[in-house]
């Protein structure tokens, strides 16, 4: 069985527009998704993350490379890999003057999904709108807007999800109905690949994530692998008195202003006895220690940087 997304060489440079020079926005890209996964696209602002979703979408042409959808290349079988993917995007661009049913029958008829064949009711409910249904878009929440625009995404069933940045800005509530849906999606065998900015939601939701820097990908592993890979710890020391400590080698040593000294190092190169023997050595006493792992943030950070 093919994976869900198959891209190699991808390339996208928008063309030089007033003053402005091209723009590389995606150079050379190979990125597989498997079927199954919650896969996470992750990277800093302009890292070519939209543009990536834009052309799985196929609202940005590409320059160069092959995309395949489900195994149906885009350029070969455009409408079987459109039919292939969804896309709830970032931008809560509704028509007014809709009802939610309203949009997601004329969705369905943009897609070709017969009348016999359209999961209107079911869909309204899975997003929490069967009450609003009839109800005109303009007087939608921000929130329940979001939620027609998932809904949207899903008129046609699918095999893959997309969704751009969906929790930005949301509050605790609707981004866990979100993420409840998306999980129970996923169970039922959808795909999911989505892009956030929020490292901890990735670490928490996705089982592999891709790393995108300036147009190209820089890591791209399971979360748990990722996570691994760095072998970076913290060490924080509240000590019972104020005082001077020399870090041992590989260990650096940040003193708070509230006297709490944070010592970040690699258990490759020093262990978390040398930095307890050191402290001991400059005589100061401890009160209490607190340790931390490397995070996503970590790693993103030292990618990225
Ligand atoms: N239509 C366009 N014309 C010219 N340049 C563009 C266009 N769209 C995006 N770019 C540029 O391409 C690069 C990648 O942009 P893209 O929007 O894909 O990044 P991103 O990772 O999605 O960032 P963000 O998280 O801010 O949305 C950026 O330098 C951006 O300025």
């Amino acid at each position: 069985m093919p994976p869900a997304i198959e891209i190699s060489g991808l390339t996208k440079t928008y063309a030089a527009s007033n003053r402005q020079p091209p723009k590389e926005a995606l150079k050379s890209v190979d990125l597989t998704i498997p079927r199954g996964a919650i896969f996470g696209l992750l990277g800093p602002n302009g890292a070519g993350k939209s543009t990536l979703i834009n052309i799985l979408a196929g609202l940005v042409n590409k320059t160069a490379g092959t995309v395949k959808i489900w195994g149906f290349d885009q350029d070969v079988n455009p409408r079987q890999s459109r039919a292939s993917i969804g896309v709830m995007p970032q931008e809560l661009n509704l028509d007014p003057f809709f009802t939610p049913r309203g949009s997601l029958e004329v969705q369905a008829g943009l897609y070709g999904v017969p009348k016999g064949e359209r999961r209107t009711d079911e869909i309204l409910d899975l997003i929490g709108l069967s009450d609003k249904a009839d109800a005109y878009a303009r007087s939608l929440s921000g929130g329940m807007r979001r939620r027609l625009l998932l809904g949207k995404a899903l008129v046609h069933s699918p095999q893959i999800l997309v969704l751009d940045e969906p929790t930005a800005g949301v509050d605790i509530e609707l981004r866990n109905m979100l993420w409840r849906n998306v999980r129970r999606l996923n169970e039922e065998g959808m795909t999911i690949i989505l892009t956030t900015h929020y490292l901890e939601e990735a670490e928490q939701m996705c089982d592999e994530i891709a790393i995108i820097h300036q147009g190209e990908v820089r890591a791209r592993d399971t979360t748990a692998n990722l996570l691994g890979s760095l072998d970076k710890k913290t060490m924080v020391i509240l000590p019972k008195e104020p005082g001077n400590v020399t870090p041992p080698e590989g260990a650096t040593l940040d003193t708070r202003p509230d006297g709490q000294m944070e010592f970040t190092y690699r258990t490759s190169q020093t262990s978390a006895d040398a930095i307890l023997d050191a402290v001991r050595a400059s005589g100061i006493s401890i009160r209490d220690v607190k340790t931390r792992e490397a995070d996503l943030e970590d790693v993103f950070l030292e990618l990225t940087r």
